[in-house]
Order: C-alpha cells, then structure tokens, then sequence
C-alpha cells in the first residue's frame, strides 16, 4: 500500500524489552508517525530491520498521560501488551520523575505504578471470561483442541488459550503453538500459553504469541494464566511466574489483575529515510 507519507529525516526509535520480550517504540506523541503494516513488518525484520516481538506507537491522549498502538512482528494489531506496557511506563515515570502514570491502551486505561525495587507494575485490567468476549467461536468448544492438557481461555484484551501439562518439555512449542494459534475455535486467533504448576504459588511458563511466535516472556498471557490457573482450583490468586526471560509477580486483586516485573532501556536509534522509503 503506498503511503502519501515520507520520513526525510529518518524515524527516531527506542529499543526495550521487559524479560526478553522486545519492543521498538515510536514517540509519536509531538509528530504523526504513519505505519503501515508493511512498515511494521520491515522494522520487525531482525536480519534486514531493527527486529522486535511487539512496536509500540506512543501517540498524546487526553484522559492519560500517553496512549499505545501494539503492531505484533508479522503487521497484526493488538489491543493489549503487558510487558510493553510496563516499558512505556519506565519511560513515562523517568522522563516525568513520576511514580505513577496512566496509560490508554486498547483495553482501556491502565494505571502504572514504580515499587521500590524499581520494578513496574500494572494493572493490567478484569479478564475476559465469557466465550463473546476472550473471543471464542460460539459453535466450538475447548475440548475439541488438538492437545491434551486440560485448556482453560481467558481475555485480556487480547485472547490466550492456557494449556496446563505435566512436562513443559514434552510440549512442541512452535508447532502446536502454530497450531492453536490459528484454530478456527478463535475467531481473532490466540496467544497460546503452556504450563507447569510447581506448587500453589509458583507457575512455568512458555509462550506462543499470536502475531509474533515463540518469545521470551507474555505479560498479557502471564495475567491470563494466572486467571486460568485459579479458576481450574490450582494456585492461589497471587502467583509467581517464570518464564524463559526472567520473573513476573502477579496478582489477581479486586480492582484487576496487577503484574510486577523488570524493564530495560536498550538502544536508541534512528532508522534511515532510504530504509522506510523502501519499506512503505
Ligand atoms: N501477541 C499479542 C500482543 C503482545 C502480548 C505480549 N507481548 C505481552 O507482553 O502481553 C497479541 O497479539 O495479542
């Protein structure tokens, strides 16, 4: 698609990750920034781009200190990204001097605070717990997914499907995540989600994201597990997370699902105008 906008200048870009999950943000927030999901694919290159599992265009909002656009790697849009969301606030609370910030994403606002650790957390919303609303495909059920392991669905904002299994290691994550991923029992697709209870506190995660594949850490899919996993009778509604990238603390309180881990501000950069022309 050919887009009447042009970057004479390059476009300015920061790169982040919360536990391995990788980001390239956009500030918007002074000067439109028209992506195309051509555009958002070539960043996501991690050959002939900059590469990243989720980009984040910061744009002003009214109601909140800033609001967020998640393009997942392959050109698709998300309405949530829990680890993502945690960096943009990192960003927010230092540029500002803050503790807390408030954010708009796609699943409404988001309140975001800084503990003494330094860690971020968010508040990350209520689940999604009918069938309308993760979303499923009213005429199929859970049962009918081609793998074992009892799954439980859960929205966040954005749909995940939590398989619970004995062995993590038993679990072919890129072909059965694929294969989940697109089932016709998620009319949006699915993020898919494995794990392994260790105790009432304590989970193992592995991720397949919708969008993006095989990655490090979901903070989205950590608060839906968590939701999953207490709903199926076993782990408490404050759980420990691991994931391959590192440690997420979540809570499922009252007012929302919190979830507390580390951010890390990598790299700025600029990518070329000849690079965009090309990729537009
Ligand atoms: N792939 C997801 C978006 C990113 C989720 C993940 N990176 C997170 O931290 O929540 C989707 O299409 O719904």
């Amino acid at each position: 698609m050919q887009q009447s906008f042009t970057y004479p200048n390059g476009l300015p870009f920061l790169k982040m990750h919360g536990l391995g999950n990788d980001f390239v943000i956009i500030d918007a927030r002074a000067e439109e920034s028209p992506l195309t999901p051509e555009l958002a694919r070539a960043i996501g290159e991690r050959h002939f781009g900059v590469g990243y599992d989720q980009l984040v265009v910061l744009t002003s909002a009214g109601d909140a200190d800033a609001a967020m656009v998640f393009w997942n790697s392959d050109g698709s849009l998300s309405n949530a990204c829990g680890n993502a969301t945690r960096c943009i606030a990192q960003l927010l609370m230092d540029e500002a001097g803050q503790e807390e910030i408030t954010l708009r994403s796609g699943n409404g606002l988001l309140q975001a605070l800084r503990g003494a650790d330094g860690r971020i957390s968010v508040n990350m919303g209520h689940p999604q717990l009918s069938w309308q609303d993760v979303p499923l495909a009213q005429d199929e059920d859970l049962i009918s997914l081609p793998i074992d392991g009892s799954p439980g669905a859960a929205g966040m904002g954005n749909p995940h499907c939590v398989f619970v299994v004995d062995d993590l290691a038993s679990v072919d994550l890129e072909a059965q995540g694929a294969a989940i991923e697109s089932h016709p029992l998620f009319p949006e697709k699915t993020n898919v989600e494995f794990i392994q209870v260790l105790d009432r506190s304590t989970i193992r995660q592995r991720t397949f994201e919708r969008g993006a594949g095989v990655t490090l850490a979901c903070g989205s899919g950590a608060c839906a597990v968590a939701v999953v996993a207490h709903r199926k009778g076993l782990t408490e509604r404050k759980v420990r997370i691991e994931l391959d990238g590192g440690v997420l603390d979540i809570d499922w309180r009252a007012d929302g699902v919190w979830m507390t881990g580390a951010t890390q501000l990598v790299f700025s950069g600029v990518l070329a105008p000849e690079f965009l022309e090309a990729s537009l």
